[in-house]
């Protein structure tokens, strides 16, 4: 998979096995041909997805359980993993499903992976930034974090909890400290903001957005996530005010969604299909795929393949009205990967 990206932290294109609960006496036959069906190595990655009992990690789930590339999908949270994983057990497709809830069986769930995806954490309310996420979430990475460490080092991790400009720092820490890091292994989420922007400049167009391809570089909040409207596919040339409101609607989507919701979380159904896209993405590139290219938020600017994020690339031309927004980004992100890296170092 190709991954494009910026400078410092970049943007890249890029237990016990929990019964379901109604397990009944007599169900083991189930249970044991799932068993054999991962036990007998059908062709596929194994796959574990940490908060999949939360907004976004429920329809994650069913759209992980959908993708034929998985032939195991374990599913973590603290809370309700017994229920999802039973009603996601019964879709009729490939993937061996498998629950686990509570730190104990944290370990179980990693062991093995290849592809980790961490949706777990608070979500914002109307009036909070994505920073206010912090003092919450940064532990609760970390601690996700060193269980990757210690069970699947190896494993491609795709971080979704906010804020992602701090918490792929923190991740990147853990991972140094435990001498596991491998830049190429290490993905922040921002496939969200690339398919707003798809959707928004497609409006703006007037055509499909499946036509559309928007690069977006930077972070994952405000002037951070930086869409380059110069280098959109279709070629397509925009006004000052249409670049104007495309860029601040694509930098602002997550708050337009916040507001609508009102207190009641944030964007998780559009968020869902925006880590199923990059994560089936990610599965692509490491069974060999060549030219997938997604955007992420990645240490450096890199092509992803088999070893993961294998080549840097650069972000191509800019006019001036990005190049101004890309200083910002990288003020901004400068101090959020900062943040991240002395909540570990301290
Ligand atoms: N990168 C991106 O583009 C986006 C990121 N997000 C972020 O994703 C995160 C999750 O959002 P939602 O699913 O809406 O929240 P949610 O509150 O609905 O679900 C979060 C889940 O994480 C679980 N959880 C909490 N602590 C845990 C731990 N230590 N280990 C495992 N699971 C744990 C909770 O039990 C819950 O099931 C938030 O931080 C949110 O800001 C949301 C949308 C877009
Ligand atoms: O805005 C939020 O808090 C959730 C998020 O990251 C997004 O929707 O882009």
């Amino acid at each position: 998979m190709e991954a494009r990206a910026g400078a410092n932290q970049r943007i890249a294109r890029i237990s016990a096995h929990l019964q379901p609960p109604n397990f009944q006496e007599g169900s083991d036959v189930l249970l044991k041909s799932a068993e054999c069906r991962a036990k007998g190595g059908a062709p596929g990655f194994k796959v574990a997805i940490l908060g999949a009992a939360g907004g976004i990690g429920q329809p994650l789930s069913l759209l992980m359980k959908m993708n034929p590339l998985v032939s195991v999908l374990h599913l973590y949270d603290v809370v309700n993993t017994p229920g999802v994983t039973a009603d996601v057990s019964h879709m009729d497709t490939g993937a061996v499903v498998r629950g686990f809830l509570g730190q104990q069986q944290l370990e179980s769930a990693l062991t093995g992976m290849d592809l980790v995806i961490i949706p777990a954490g608070v979500p914002r309310k109307p009036g909070m930034t994505r920073d206010d996420l912090f003092k919450i979430n940064a532990g609760i990475v970390r601690t996700l974090c060193e269980g990757i460490a210690k069970s699947c080092p190896n494993a491609i991790v795709n971080l979704i909890s906010n804020p992602v400009n701090s918490t792929v720092a923190i991740a990147a820490e853990v991972f140094k400290k435990a001498g596991t890091y491998d830049p190429k292994r290490l993905l922040g989420v921002t496939t969200l903001d690339v398919v707003r922007a798809n959707t928004f400049v497609a409006e703006v167009l007037g055509v499909d957005p499946r036509e559309v391809d928007v690069p977006v570089v930077g972070g994952h909040a405000g002037v951070t996530i930086l869409p380059l409207l110069s280098q959109v596919k279709p070629r397509s040339s925009f006004t000052a005010e249409e670049t104007e409101y495309l860029t601040n609607r694509i930098q602002n989507g997550g708050t337009e969604v916040v507001e609508a919701k009102a207190g009641t979380g944030s964007a998780t159904l559009s968020m869902a299909y925006a880590a199923a896209k990059f994560a089936g993405a990610c599965l692509r590139g490491l069974k060999g795929e060549a030219g997938v290219v997604e955007c992420a938020f990645v240490d450096s600017q890199v092509r992803l393949g088999r070893a993961g994020a294998e080549e840097v690339y650069q972000l191509g031309p800019l006019n001036e009205y990005e190049r101004i927004g890309l200083e910002k980004a990288k003020r901004e992100l400068a101090g959020s990967i900062q943040k991240g890296v002395e909540f570990i170092r301290k």
